[in-house]
């Protein structure tokens, strides 16, 4: 006889002090499953929520990073000066010619499959009870607290200051080191054409949010086929925290972001990486520009796959409003300076949901 939905849903258990999950891949490998557990039904106010695609008039902004760091002088200030319009306007922006090649990248969402496509009893050996373990698998968001399941799975590493990563698949390490690599430098690059974007010395960024011991994570999501993807949500609205995100996903659509007031689909990439403005640059900036809200939504035909890469200050340093833009009376400071470890630790203790976190720091 079929089991419920409710029995195949999601539990948790207490193994030997470790967590115990059902992923939603092991959840959508058992016969049984023909619609969604309860446990997985999310409810927006889709009445009053807007999805549309891109506008013509209004285009995801695109930047040529190859115009940036080898440009000539014009090209590269008309460079940063689109930069910043995206960051101020969007929050997002597309990446192009950003020579993190097309073969590493590949190579990386193999990569991913290959972890994700282990035995689970494989991956729960990284099952992870706390955002500061350098490498964590787990499914939804966080367990603990979420009131609904969410349609994902995810494997988190901490790649600098100090690399990690898990022993199988056996390629993972070597390719996640060098994809790493890369990704930071492109993430550097980009905090240098922001500063300037900002005003401030190419530097500034760099230098006060102590990158040399930055903390750089991987996220890697999964999301498989849902049974019924109108009724359930991959990862809800949320921002991140850290300065940048950079994102690759492997040409399967679901990513939305939020723009004046509509959920903007972007479709499938190849190719380009997708950038993401994060609370913490929303923080130096004094809310000149904002991280954006983005969700991903699910589907019922292919497995999608995102890798996001977090570009964000060392745990220790205090994260705080530019002295350069404050002024008391014209310009005071919108958030209060916190240590990066206790913005995450604050995390932990909080669902995904919306900005609530960055909310505990604002003025
Ligand atoms: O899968 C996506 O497109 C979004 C993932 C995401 O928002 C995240 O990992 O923070
Ligand atoms: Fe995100």
């Amino acid at each position: 006889m079929a089991s419920t939905a409710s029995e195949v849903s999601q539990q948790v258990q207490s193994n030997n002090n470790r967590p115990i999950f059902k992923s939603v891949k092991a959840l959508t490998e058992s016969p049984e499953l023909t619609s969604l557990p309860p446990s997985y039904t999310y409810t927006t106010n889709s009445d009053d929520e807007i999805v549309a695609d891109p506008d013509e008039d209004d285009p995801i902004p695109i930047i040529d990073y190859s115009l940036l760091v080898t440009g000539t002088p014009d090209q590269r200030a008309m460079t940063i000066h689109d930069l910043g319009k995206a960051c101020e306007e969007w929050g997002f922006f597309m990446l192009i010619n950003h020579f993190v090649s097309k073969t590493i990248m590949e190579k990386m969402v193999d990569e991913v499959f290959a972890f994700f496509n282990l035995r689970e009893e494989e991956k729960q050996e990284y099952a992870g009870k706390d955002v500061m373990d350098p490498v964590r698998y787990g499914t939804s968001s966080n367990v603990s607290m979420d009131k609904v399941l969410f349609w994902r799975d995810f494997l988190k590493i901490v790649v600098h200051p100090e690399f990690h990563s898990p022993d199988k698949p056996p390629g993972f390490r070597e390719t996640s080191a060098e994809y790493c690599r890369r990704t930071w430098k492109v993430g550097k690059e980009l905090l240098k054409g922001i500063s300037e974007s900002l005003g401030l010395e190419a530097n500034y960024i760099e230098d006060t949010m102590n990158l040399d011991s930055g903390w750089q994570m991987i996220a890697a999501n999964m999301y498989p086929p849902c049974p019924q993807p109108e009724l359930a949500m991959g990862i809800p609205p949320h921002s991140d925290h850290g300065l940048l995100n950079l994102l690759l996903q492997n040409g399967v659509s679901g990513l939305q972001v939020l723009h004046n007031g509509k959920w903007i689909n972007v479709g499938s990439t190849s190719n380009c990486q997708l950038v993401f403005v994060s609370d913490h640059l929303e923080v130096v900036s004094n809310g000149k520009y904002k991280s954006v809200l983005h969700r991903a939504v699910v589907s019922n035909k292919a497995t999608r796959m995102s890798l996001a890469v977090v570009i964000a200050p060392s745990l220790d340093t205090v994260v705080e409003p530019a002295k350069e833009f404050l002024d008391n009376q014209r310009n005071p400071a919108a958030y209060v300076g916190m240590k990066h470890r206790d913005y995450m630790q604050l995390q932990k203790s909080n669902r995904l949901n919306g900005k609530s976190v960055l909310d505990r720091v604002k003025i």
